[in-house]
């Protein structure tokens, strides 16, 4: 597969007090799984704004192709504890993502796509398990499964791994890299585990003070990355 997804051009967002990406451009092509990494502060969460379309470049453009409206997004947040008592079962959480939205009123393609990515995340024996009591994993394969279920072409994970065990950790970017190998789907992933991302990844961009880097996950070269703390 040889097509772009998104190419930004020289991308620049000027706070009050900072200015970040530096004329930031990179093309991403589709299928690719790119890991962004950079100390904190250094822009991550302001690009992935600028790609969801919620914050204006103050210079440049993301273009995507073949436009915005025909590239379907799909975006896991960081991990946020659910509480023990929520009410939802793990497949009412994921069918959230539908227009019908509780299980019994969901259109028979819709069933069917609530059955398949439940399958693909692992999560079909633990469907009608309430969300509060499954594990901070489970919790996070649950988050995973919603922003699949519309069948995005551009999965976006923004620190998603953060706060989760090292084995919940592992097991949820093995998944998801097996679901771009298997699926093709474009993954963009925000993270501070460079091991994680150098076993997963086919591309990086760095994002640095006064610069950047794009290329190959093999050429990230980890003594160039000045670490971040890990969110917990
Ligand atoms: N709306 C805003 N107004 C002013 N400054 C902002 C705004 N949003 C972000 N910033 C600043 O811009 C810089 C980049 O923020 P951003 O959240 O993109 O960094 P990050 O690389 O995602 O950091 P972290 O790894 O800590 O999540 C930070 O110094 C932040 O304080």
């Amino acid at each position: 597969m040889n097509d772009l997804i998104l190419a930004t051009h020289e991308l620049q967002e000027q706070f009050t007090e900072k200015s970040v990406l530096n004329n930031l451009s990179f093309e991403l092509y589709r299928g690719r799984f790119l890991s962004i990494v950079g100390e904190n502060g250094v822009g991550k969460t302001t690009l992935i704004r600028i790609i969801l379309g919620q914050l204006k470049p103050t210079r440049g453009s993301v273009e995507f192709f073949p436009n915005r409206k025909a590239v379907k997004i799909g975006y896991v947040p960081q991990f946020r504890n659910i509480d023990d008592e929520y009410p939802l079962s793990v497949k009412n959480f994921v069918a959230l993502s539908f227009a019908h939205s509780v299980v019994p009123w969901l259109q028979p393609a819709e069933r069917k796509r609530l059955d398949a990515v439940l399958d693909e995340t692992e999560l079909t024996k633990l469907q009608n398990e309430p969300l509060g009591r499954a594990s901070g994993g489970e919790k996070q394969r649950a988050y995973l499964a919603q922003a699949l279920a519309l069948a995005p072409d551009l999965l976006i994970l923004d620190e998603s791994t953060a706060s989760l065990d090292p084995i919940a950790k592992e097991q949820l970017l093995r998944l998801v890299r097996k679901l771009n190998q298997q699926t093709g789907v474009t993954v963009i992933s925000v993270t501070h585990d460079i091991p994680l991302a150098q076993q997963f990844s086919d591309d990086y961009l760095l994002l640095q003070p006064n610069g950047y880097q794009f290329g190959p996950i093999k050429q990230l070269q980890v003594s160039e990355y000045q670490g971040g703390e890990q969110h917990v």
